[in-house]
């Protein structure tokens, strides 16, 4: 059988086009689905929910179809499993006999009859299923790779990790700020509820408010987008702005700048009252970043595009009053948005992601005047690539104090995980 082949390949059949993006992503992982996604134009929401589904849930798909079946057919067949599975198991919008029918019509003759047998077995014996599953390993039960589930345990014991599995597999939450240079919060969720947008107080503790939008509001459609009145923001991310606290007058560097949510908040904190300069390596990723800034009609920041691990200019040395690194990481706090992240997650990835925070920490550091406050933050779960890289990197620069950390571990901070220290740049009469 042809790698994408379908016997129904039917670019309607929103069945066909999802079976045809799995079975992409099972030859190349590191394929990421939504460049696959963003093509879709037909039946695009139901497309998408298939295919985050099964990238998602693909190990207790495995698993589930195993009691059925004794070896692996071919790719393009276990695409069509899984998305017959998937909609019996964890769609309960689709009808059973839509989610078997459809899919057997997906395959070729010569596969149909397994494919009829097993999802036929699914359908009858789901509660039974459901019940073996829910005594299955973690791996299985919540389909994580045995990697994360070990290192995750080792960390925070089964319980905790177990609530964390279960998190990173929710939706997702949307969240907004509102400006408070723009509008009070009071205010904001009095304009949202007279446009029919009931908003939720999100429990995050932070200096700024953030609220939930309801499932199915669209950010463009709540009230003030246009005029830059709220940023979309999870509230994890304003740890990283509190801890550093950048003030008004302040020369401030934001050194892994986009897409800007940080950068808008700082931008928000110094009302445009100093300098603000945001450093981005990729420039692709700068139009975001830019787009973003006009919204809030934040154009007084300094955008440029460069690397931050090189050392600075001899006129750019000791010149900010404050850092805010956000390196790039593992993301293994925001898996939730990330449906296809858990499987890119390796001890070799983390490795090489060590190398490049520590060289954006150390061409950080002769870029704080003494005296200085430089935030590190991922919005990772791993010590080595929070804690432990940091305090070892501090006690190998005399001139950097550790001075405090916070972490946000889901499910209990109610919010995406990350990680943020505050380190101070010793004054010199005290190195
Ligand atoms: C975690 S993201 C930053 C998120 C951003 N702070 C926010 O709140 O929206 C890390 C960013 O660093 C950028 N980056 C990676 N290596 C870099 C480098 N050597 N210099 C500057 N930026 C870099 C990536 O392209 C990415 O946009």
């Amino acid at each position: 059988m042809n790698r994408t082949r379908f016997k129904s390949d039917d670019r309607d059949d929103p069945r066909a086009v999802a079976a045809g993006i799995i079975t992409e992503w099972l030859a190349e992982p590191d394929h990421f689905p939504e460049r696959s996604l963003s093509r879709v134009k037909r039946n695009r929401a139901f497309v998408t929910e298939l295919v985050y589904g099964v990238v998602r849930r693909l190990l207790t798909l495995e698993w589930i179809e195993n009691q059925f079946m004794s070896h692996s057919p071919p790719r393009p067949v276990q695409a069509i499993l899984h998305i017959g599975v998937y909609q019996l198991i964890f769609m309960d919008d689709v009808e059973e006999y839509a989610a078997v029918h459809e899919s057997v019509g997906l395959a070729e003759e010569g596969w149909r009859g397994l494919i009829n047998a097993v999802l036929r077995r699914v359908q009858r014996e789901r509660t039974f299923v459901l019940r073996r599953l829910s005594r299955a390993e973690l791996t299985a039960r919540y389909s994580f790779p045995d990697e994360l589930v070990r290192r995750w345990t080792r960390h925070y014991g089964e319980t905790d990790t177990a609530r964390l599995c279960e998190w990173h597999n929710e939706p997702p939450q949307t969240c907004v700020r509102p400006d408070p240079r723009r509008i009070d919060a009071p205010a904001f969720e009095a304009r949202c509820r007279e446009a029919g947008i009931e908003l939720v107080p999100h429990p995050f503790r932070a200096r700024d408010r953030c609220f939930v939008l309801p499932r199915g509001v669209a950010v463009p459609d709540v009230p003030g987008y246009r005029e830059g009145l709220f940023t979309i923001q999870d509230p994890s991310t304003l740890t990283a702005v509190d801890l550093l606290d950048p003030q008004p007058g302040e020369t401030v560097l934001d050194a892994c700048a986009a897409p800007g949510g940080k950068l808008q908040v700082m931008a928000a904190r110094m009302n445009g009252e100093g300098r603000l300069v945001a450093m981005e390596k990729h420039a692709d990723r700068v139009d975001r970043l830019r787009e973003n800034l006009e919204r809030t009609r934040d154009g007084w920041v300094e955008l440029r595009i460069a690397d931050a691990t090189e050392p600075p200019s001899p006129e750019e040395q000791e010149t900010f009053d404050a850092i805010l690194l956000d390196v790039p990481c593992t993301n293994t706090g925001v898996l939730r948005r990330r449906a296809d992240a858990r499987w890119r997650f390796s001890p070799a990835r983390l490795k090489k992601l060590n190398r490049l925070q520590t060289a954006l920490l150390d061409a950080a550091l002769p870029r704080l005047r003494p005296g200085g406050r430089l935030v590190y933050s991922t919005c990772s779960l791993e010590e080595e690539e929070n804690e432990k890289l940091l305090r070892g990197w501090v006690s190998g620069h005399p001139d950097a104090h550790f001075a405090k950390a916070r972490k946000n571990f889901p499910p209990r901070s109610h919010s995406d995980g990350s990680y943020a220290a505050l380190v101070r740049k010793i004054p010199r009469e005290d190195s």
